[in-house]
């Protein structure tokens, strides 16, 4: 079988009026891949006039970063807020450190990198959220380091759901027409089982089909919910899971309007029905979801956070802190990132409901 590649068409700035989708590009962990992908994206002819990118932290940090990869000639334009319009040349920071200098050590964890990270995160949702930008792509943070910096949330899902006052963020992986929603994300693989209730995949099945319809433009969206345990159970010989919370969950779905098919076994799903016309597939952990997907997209995933009132994207991986200053990175992420991020905004803007 083909794998699936990205079939994204590049944002026609048309669809909202010729203006470029504005959008703020967080920096991520300092020590870490993303701002290198950050700006080999930003090279890329491709990219540039469908979007207006700003890019949110430290100007120092990424200057450092520049330097490494060899853009010693780039220009960084510091400015202290969002601005309205960017210069034609060079790449913008909105520096939100204060005119701190921080310094960049590649492959570390530190607090101080987990609190640059995070502060860039709450200025670009806050941003969104004032209308002042139309998306926000995040560069990757660590984990780790935001919690030695003071943060109780995972990741920056719960993180920008916090913030934006949403109650029902999902988790989804986007390549191409490759879609998958997570049930539950950044929780012990030891919880996952307790966490799994009809009520909480009916609210992900509702999520994740507004999202399909909102955001990627799927008018009657059919969505593959994939089973808990080995061979969906197997008549219960596996476990119950199936025929107890997924089967009845599924049902209500239907009686709401929603097109499922499932629970579906997750091995054979990812190996044969990839290219059966589902427009999404619901995974119940997050690594039976993202283990398929990144072996499948790994250079062009993107991860969307549906059910916020902004729009989100982020490339699929993490800090690589393995190869952080080496030049190794592959952008392709943080691209298709800032590809899918101008598409659902402009997606989004082109069919919002006038004011009444
Ligand atoms: N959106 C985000 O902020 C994300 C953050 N993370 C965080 O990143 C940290 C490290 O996570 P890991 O599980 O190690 O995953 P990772 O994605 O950072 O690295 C996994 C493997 O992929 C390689 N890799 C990753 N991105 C690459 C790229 N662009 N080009 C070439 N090779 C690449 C790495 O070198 C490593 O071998 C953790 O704290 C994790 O929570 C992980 C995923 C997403
Ligand atoms: N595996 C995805 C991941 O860990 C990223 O999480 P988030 O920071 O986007 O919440």
């Amino acid at each position: 079988m083909a794998i699936q590649r990205p079939t994204y068409q590049r944002p026609d700035p048309s669809v909202s009026g010729n203006a470029r989708t504005r959008v703020a590009i967080t920096l991520g962990d300092p020590n870490g891949i993303g701002p290198e992908v950050l700006l080999k994206s930003l090279h890329d002819p491709h990219i540039a006039p469908s979007i207006a990118p700003v890019v949110v932290g430290s100007a120092h940090v990424l200057r450092q970063h520049a330097d490494v990869l060899g853009y010693s000639d780039l220009t960084i334009h510091t400015v202290d807020a969002m601005p309205d319009t960017l210069p034609d040349e060079g790449v913008t920071v909105w520096d939100v450190t204060d005119g701190a200098t921080p310094a960049v050590h590649f492959g570390e964890i530190t607090a101080e990198g987990g609190a640059l990270a995070m502060q860039a995160v709450e200025a670009a949702v806050d941003a969104c959220l004032d209308g002042r930008a139309d998306a926000m792509v995040t560069a990757p943070i660590s984990k780790d380091a935001i919690a030695q910096a003071g943060y109780t949330v995972p990741g920056h899902t719960e993180f920008i759901a916090q913030r934006t006052n949403s109650p029902r963020p999902m988790m989804m992986m986007v390549a191409g027409q490759l879609r998958v929603g997570l049930v539950t994300a950044h929780i012990p693989i030891a919880k996952v089982a307790d966490a799994l209730t009809e009520a909480v995949i009916g609210t992900k099945l509702e999520v994740l089909s507004a999202a399909l319809q909102r955001d990627f433009g799927i008018a009657e969206p059919h969505i593959a919910v994939l089973g808990l345990n080995p061979h969906a159970g197997d008549g219960g010989v596996l476990g119950m899971e199936e025929e107890t919370i997924i089967a009845p969950a599924l049902e209500r779905a239907r009686a709401n309007g929603i097109q499922v098919s499932g629970p579906l076994p997750a091995d054979g799903y990812f190996a044969t029905q990839l290219n059966s016309g589902y427009d999404a597939v619901l995974a119940m952990y997050h690594d039976q979801g993202l283990v398929p997907f990144k072996a499948l997209a790994f250079d062009r995933g993107v991860n969307f956070t549906a059910g916020l009132p902004i729009v989100r994207t982020s490339p699929d991986h993490g800090t690589a802190y393995g190869i952080a200053g080496k030049g190794m990175a592959l952008p392709g992420s943080m691209e298709s990132a800032l590809e899918v991020a101008a598409f659902t905004a402009q997606h989004r803007q082109a069919t919002a409901a006038p004011a009444q």
